[in-house]
């Protein structure tokens, strides 16, 4: 019989991981305290933006890193044209700044020769609004966003249609999950169980306590449209560390965001950063306010604002095994970017160590 597993998370990774490991065949329970349509401090996936991008070039990005992204990327276009997904495929437009060229020679990211319509914008179709911006590199290439609310009650929906099961319930160890299978009315024991707890995984795996690195993201959603995906890597010498990306959603409305707060968990707006936030999206996509553009208003229309803690990891990815245990947290800015790329390395793992014990 193929193993029971207990997949502990309903985070885009935990979901994709249950939605994968089923597909191969393995009978899976996910084990969750928050749930698509939830809301909460811990809970970082439904506060994504989404999109695919990473501006490192061939020689500065690791293989596996590669691996997991195109893998992903792939899968993500193939949904894209399920209707109701919540992914939409869209053109990507990315400015470099040259304040925040960090490689020299330089000659595009890692991903141009694997995504498709790659090719650099020429500097007379920059958008008024980056002159000043000191742009010193700039393409664009077929991309997708992700409406991640929608995106995970799609997943949800596709594992429940591959007989994954699901149990609202706070575990306080490895060893408890593994008693929570559910078979039936019933709990039994699992034969694995699969971490996905995202930043509530360290205190599932304590001897990584170490390494948690939260990463708060602070996002604005408006109702008016953009006409692309834009990022523009940062601009303002006065804030470094905040960058701008535009990103249309499915069912119309654009998020806008862009920063990285390195060991910052707390949950408060700060208001000057979404005027900063509003005024560079401004100069970027100035179709946001113009009513030729999907009859856009004249001002943008606020929506909600939202703060997310990436749950990031000293040191990457936590993608491993011990025994029974096997964990996949930690992916800090890229979970939806690289989840299936780590889906397939469990799937991996699980069939290692299955093929293992029958030696
Ligand atoms: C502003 C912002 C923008 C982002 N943009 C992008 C982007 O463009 N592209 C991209 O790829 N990524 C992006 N990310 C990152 C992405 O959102 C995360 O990497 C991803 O959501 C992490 O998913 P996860 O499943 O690991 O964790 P989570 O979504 O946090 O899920 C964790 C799950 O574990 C459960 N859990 C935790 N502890 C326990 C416990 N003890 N018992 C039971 N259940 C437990 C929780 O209830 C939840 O179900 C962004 C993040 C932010 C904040």
């Amino acid at each position: 019989m193929k193993e029971r597993i207990v997949v502990i998370g309903a985070g885009v990774i935990g979901l994709t991981t249950a939605l994968e490991l089923s597909r191969r065949g393995y009978l899976i329970s996910i084990v969750a305290k928050e749930l698509p349509g939830d809301e909460a401090r811990f809970y970082t996936s439904p506060y994504a933006g989404a999109f695919f991008y990473h501006l490192d070039s061939l020689a500065s990005r690791g293989w596996l890193a590669q691996l997991q992204d195109i893998a992903s990327y792939y899968e993500f276009l193939r949904v894209a044209q399920e209707p109701g997904s919540g992914v939409s495929e869209r053109v990507a437009e990315v400015y470099v700044p040259r304040m925040s060229m960090k490689e020299t020679g330089y000659d595009g990211p890692w991903f141009k020769d694997l995504v498709r319509n790659y090719e650099m914008i020429d500097p007379r179709e920059y958008p008024v609004g980056a002159a000043g911006d000191d742009i010193v590199f700039a393409f664009r290439y077929t991309g997708f966003t992700i409406n991640p609310v929608q995106y995970l009650h799609y997943l949800l929906y596709r594992c429940a249609q591959s007989g994954v099961n699901y149990v609202r319930r706070t575990v306080g160890s490895l060893e408890e999950a593994r008693t929570l299978f559910l078979d039936g009315d019933d709990f039994v024991e699992a034969d694995l169980v699969v971490n996905c707890a995202g930043i509530g995984g360290f205190d599932l795996n304590t001897t990584d306590r170490q390494n948690r690195l939260p990463v708060k993201g602070q996002t604005l959603l408006v109702e008016n449209v953009a006409r692309k995906l834009t990022i523009v890597e940062a601009m303002d010498a006065e804030h470094a560390a905040e960058s701008l990306y535009v990103v249309p959603r499915a069912g119309y409305g654009t998020l806008l965001t862009g920063t990285y707060l390195y060991h910052d968990d707390s949950l408060d707006v700060d208001e000057e950063l979404t005027e900063r936030i509003k005024k560079r999206a401004l100069r970027y996509a100035p179709e946001l306010v113009e009513s030729g553009y999907m009859r856009n208003p004249k001002r943008l229309v606020e929506v909600r604002q939202f703060v997310g803690i990436r749950p990031g990891r000293e040191g990457g990815v936590n993608v491993s095994r011990d025994g029974w245990r096997i964990h996949n947290y930690g992916s800090a800015h890229s979970g939806y970017q690289n989840s299936y790329g780590l889906a397939n390395r469990v799937a991996r793992l699980v069939q290692e160590g299955t093929v293992r014990s029958r030696l």
